[in-house]
């Protein structure tokens, strides 16, 4: 007979048990393999409770340091805005040795949040996992979420070897793929394959529902699915929303600038009937989504 292999950690600590805290919650709940131990740690207390309804952690606090002091590792998943605040009392709770990972949407500010409150004898990598959903809180997680999505790290120089290869173990237990590459570079590529598709999808309902005012017409009622695809993205939560714009501020800027004057050029076409540039930036948008649907199923 052949004995499970030991959990990664003893303990693992998950501030803020939403929709992404939480998927990791039920997966290390599953298997076993992640901790021992899993504690939750959130400020709101009707999460806390249906975090305990849910059964997905050993411990469920508002207790922060104290349930640093008892971790391994220590795993922010609070919105980009409340990273530095919350890492500010992890930290000087935490045992040396142990590890601090973050799960937020855009790195380089978050990093610069953190790194003030860093001690030497603690390491700390921050990671983003490229999966979600529109919705957020306790309820929303689920432990298949991470399955085949990449988990990008972005590691700083001077930390120890062993702290990215537990946390890239950590994702890769949770069903993820990883990739290394810098904080900068990963806030360019997040601010055009996430930041700039929600910011298009907020404004675009927006838009169209000022529309449905002035008009006093059911602009809305007839969405078929194009419109609803862009509704789901809209309904993401608006804190963690607001928080990822104004912490990429600059990236998505930069790819909002290049976006709308893409956008003028197809317009030109349009006005001036140049019906070879319509058919192109028609079919490269086909062929991206046949690449990314068979890449899924590789
Ligand atoms: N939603 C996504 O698709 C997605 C994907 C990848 C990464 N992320 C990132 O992961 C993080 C969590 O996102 P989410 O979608 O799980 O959010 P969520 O809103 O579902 O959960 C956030 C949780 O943090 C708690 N919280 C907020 N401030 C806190 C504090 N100071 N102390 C303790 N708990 C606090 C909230 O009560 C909530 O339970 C964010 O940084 C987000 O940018 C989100
Ligand atoms: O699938 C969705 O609804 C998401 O918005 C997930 C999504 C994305 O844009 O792809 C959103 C934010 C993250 O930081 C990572 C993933």
């Amino acid at each position: 007979m052949t004995s499970a292999a030991a959990p990664l950690f003893e303990t693992l600590t998950v501030v803020g048990p939403g929709l992404i805290g939480a998927s990791v919650l039920h997966r290390g709940r599953r298997d076993g393999t992640l901790a021992k131990k899993l504690i939750a740690v959130d400020i709101n207390p009707t999460f806390r409770e249906r975090v305990r309804q849910l059964g997905i952690a050993d411990e469920v606090t508002d207790d922060l340091a104290g349930a640093a002091a008892q971790s391994d590792c220590v795993m922010l998943c609070v919105p980009v805005g409340a990273m530095g605040e919350v890492a500010a009392t992890a930290i000087p709770a935490m045992k040396p040795g142990a590890i601090l990972t973050d799960t937020g949407s855009t790195k380089v500010s978050v990093i610069d949040a953190i790194r003030p409150s860093l001690r030497p004898d603690v390491p700390y990598v921050p990671a983003h996992p490229m999966a979600g959903t529109e919705y957020s809180g306790p309820d929303a997680g689920f432990a298949t979420l991470f399955d085949n999505r990449w988990c990008l790290l972005t590691p700083l120089d001077g930390m120890p070897d062993t702290a990215t290869t537990a946390i890239t173990t950590l994702w890769e237990l949770c069903g993820a793929r990883t990739r290394t590459m810098t904080p900068e570079h990963h806030d360019r590529v997040c601010a055009i394959v996430s930041h700039l598709p929600h910011l298009l999808a907020f404004t675009i309902c927006g838009t169209a529902d000022d529309l449905a005012d002035e008009t006093r017409s059911e602009v809305l009622e007839f969405a078929a699915s194009g419109f609803r695809d862009f509704t789901r993205i809209a309904s993401s939560d608006p804190i963690m929303w607001r928080d990822i714009f104004l912490s990429n501020r600059e990236a998505v800027l930069e790819m909002l600038s290049r976006f709308l004057e893409d956008a003028q050029a197809m317009a030109r076409a349009i006005r001036w009937g140049d019906s070879d540039y319509i058919v192109d930036r028609i079919e490269r948008g086909r062929a991206i989504r046949r690449s990314l649907l068979e890449n899924r199923q590789a």
